[in-house]
């Protein structure tokens, strides 16, 4: 059941949402498309369900040319963010609707909404109205609907988008364990990095229409393709021409081999962390965070001298062009 997308091209209008987009997708795997907004994920979405056509290129699902099919012939099933539900039909009936119209016997399609309602956790609630449900409950009912007809791929639009923060986080882990059991080869949209990162197998970052890059969490997080991939997952500061994030930058009270020197310029506790901010002896303004008992052990305070390095093995990417203009000239940034 992969799914393997060649050279696909798609404009509206004048607008190029997608530009030469090949991408492959592993059968039986949980896969995020990952992203800013606007930059072509719901599109590529739309055009493996069907429900959107490629101006190029090619798309193939499960070894079957799939480009011209329309979506009721591809066998996917399909959770957008504002789902629309049956108002007026119980819980049941909405999770039983794909087989009634496919005309399924009575017994078959009882017996299947029994199991779905059960694996989504909605057992109690199946005489329920959609209207009665929360909103988590009711996106739960959205993909026991589109698990019922047993599709050979679930295409999820930002399924949890609309949910408050604690709901989402619980909807995402439960999404992670229904993948662990049903293992239908899964394609979910996000521009929540974090979502991604906890609950995908593999990661397609897309930017711009185009590809950025392709990997599993790991990969991404620790061998970044480009700064557009380091920045998008996570907070990133710079030092000399190097990308980095914050909690790779190792504090020392006395230089070291390869340290910059400088002064901390401002100390601030974020929860659970200590943020340093370092101004180094070119100007350029570091941001470095520390857990508070690395804090304590170095007995920073305000003003103090401080070296910096990048600890080893971390990611780093360089950067294109500086982004901060309190720092150091972009030449004198680039000679180092
Ligand atoms: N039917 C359409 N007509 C014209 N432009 C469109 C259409 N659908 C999408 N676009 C444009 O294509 C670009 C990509 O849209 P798309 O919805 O794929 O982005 P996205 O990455 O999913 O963003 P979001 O997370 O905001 O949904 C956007 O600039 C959008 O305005």
């Amino acid at each position: 059941m992969s799914i393997e997308i060649s050279h696909v091209g798609k404009r509206f209008g004048d607008f190029v949402a997608l530009d030469n987009v090949s991408v492959s997708i592993p059968s039986g795997r949980l896969t995020a498309l990952l992203g800013p907004s606007g930059g072509g994920k719901s599109t590529l979405l739309r055009i493996i369900a069907g429900l959107e056509h490629a101006d190029t290129g090619r798309i193939e699902i499960d070894g079957v040319d799939a480009t011209r099919l329309p979506p009721q012939k591809r066998n996917v099933g399909f959770v957008f963010q504002h789902y629309a539900a049956f108002k007026h039909l119980s819980v049941r009936r909405n999770v039983a609707f794909g087989l009634e119209i496919r005309k399924r016997p009575k017994d078959e399609i009882d017996r299947r909404v029994d199991e779905l309602l059960a694996l989504v956790h909605l057992q109690q609630f199946g005489e329920r109205l959609p209207a009665q449900l929360s909103g988590g409950q009711r996106q739960r009912m959205a993909l026991a609907r589109a698990l019922a007809v047993e599709p050979t791929v679930l295409l999820l639009d930002e399924p949890f988008g609309a949910l408050d923060a604690k709901v989402r986080k619980e909807l995402r882990d439960w999404l992670r364990r229904l993948h662990d059991e049903v293992h239908v080869t899964t394609v979910f949209v996000t521009h929540d990095q974090a979502e991604a990162l906890e609950v995908a197998d593999e990661i397609v970052v897309i930017n711009d229409g185009r590809v950025e890059q392709t990997g599993s969490p790991d990969d991404l997080y620790d061998r970044p393709a480009n700064e557009f991939v380091m920045r998008f997952l996570g907070p990133v500061t710079q030092l000399d021409d190097q990308l980095v994030r914050p909690h790779d930058l190792q504090i020392h009270t006395r230089p070291e081999p390869s340290t910059v020197a400088g002064r901390a310029t401002r100390i601030t506790r974020v929860g659970f962390e200590i943020r340093v901010e370092v101004t180094t002896i070119t100007g350029q303004v570091v941001t470095v965070t520390l857990t508070r008992n690395e804090f304590l052990a170095l007995g920073l305070r305000n003003d103090a001298a401080v070296h910096l390095r990048i600890a080893p093995n971390s990611p780093t990417t360089a950067v294109a062009t500086t982004d901060q203009p309190s720092s150091t000239s972009p030449s004198l940034a680039a000679s180092h």
